[in-house]
């Protein structure tokens, strides 16, 4: 029997490409399309609702998928350590659902974050540098917020000192957003969709990871494995590597 999938934020960029997505698939059906006003009800019977909307509605709409039984992909970004403490709460009352919360679901964008956080001892300075398109509501990314925190993490498993920084004055924001001591610098540009650079240097070399996403088309693979594996997943997952296997 195919997966029935409500879209919530169907109105919007990635929400619409998602109703194609799932319009396209012979495996899903379309249960619903929801956008700002509507009443979320039991989500049109969908068995999974995939969650495109804004930082300040998300949460909201997750409880209330959780408490309705039905699985949640989530893609909108803003999530903080609360929030998320807040859906697993939330779960401990519904055990047998899944959501899985992803703020990239370009597979480049997956291995940008994993290679990057494999990189992270090997050097003494690392910074970051998104570039997406100018209608977007919340600097820095989330891609760019958790590509930091991974980095971070692994230069403190492996004892590396904080990067070097000499800079004793400057004008605002001129060093980017510290975020867990990487520095994350946000470019606002029309025709950009979404991209992200991580910078590494030592004494004598650079290494530069870079990911590109022309279209958004290429976030639908890795929303449709959410889709399809997120019923078996039970809990809060967080990123979408462990459902790429890596
Ligand atoms: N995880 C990823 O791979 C990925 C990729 C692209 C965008 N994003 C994130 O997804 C989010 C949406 O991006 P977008 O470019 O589609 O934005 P958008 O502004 O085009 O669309 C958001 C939609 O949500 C609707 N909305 C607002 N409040 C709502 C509510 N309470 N209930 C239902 N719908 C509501 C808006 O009306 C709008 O149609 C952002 O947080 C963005 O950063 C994530
Ligand atoms: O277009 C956006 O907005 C995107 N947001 C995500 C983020 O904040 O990381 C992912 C890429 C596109």
């Amino acid at each position: 029997m195919n997966v029935r999938v409500a879209v919530i934020g169907a109105a919007g960029r990635m929400g619409q490409q998602v109703c194609r997505a799932v319009e396209s698939a012979d495996d899903l059906d379309l249960a619903g399309r929801f956008d700002a006003g509507d009443e979320l009800g039991d989500l049109g019977g969908a068995d999974v609702a995939v969650d495109f909307t804004v930082p300040g509605a998300t949460l909201a709409n997750v409880l209330h998928c959780v408490s309705r039984g039905v699985h949640a992909v989530v893609g909108t970004t803003g999530w903080t350590d609360d929030r998320l403490a807040e859906v697993r709460t939330a779960l401990d009352e519904r055990p047998a659902v899944g959501v899985l919360v992803a703020p990239n679901f370009a597979i480049g964008a997956v291995l940008t974050m994993k290679f990057a956080r494999e990189a992270a001892r090997f050097y003494e300075s690392v910074e970051v540098v998104e570039l997406h398109h100018p209608d977007k509501v919340d600097a820095p990314s989330g891609t760019a917020v958790r590509t930091a925190q991974l980095v971070a993490e692994a230069r403190r498993d492996a004892g590396v000192d904080p990067a070097p920084d000499a800079t004793a004055s400057g004008l605002d924001g001129a060093r980017g957003a510290d975020v867990d001591g990487v520095p994350v610098h946000a470019v606002r540009l029309r025709g950009m969709v979404a991209h992200e650079e991580v910078l590494f240097g030592s004494p004598g070399e650079t290494l530069t990871l870079r990911h590109d996403s022309f279209d958004r088309e290429s976030f639908m693979p890795g929303v449709l494995t959410g889709v399809r594996q997120v019923r078996e997943r039970p809990g809060l997952t967080v990123g979408l590597e462990s459902y790429l296997g890596l």
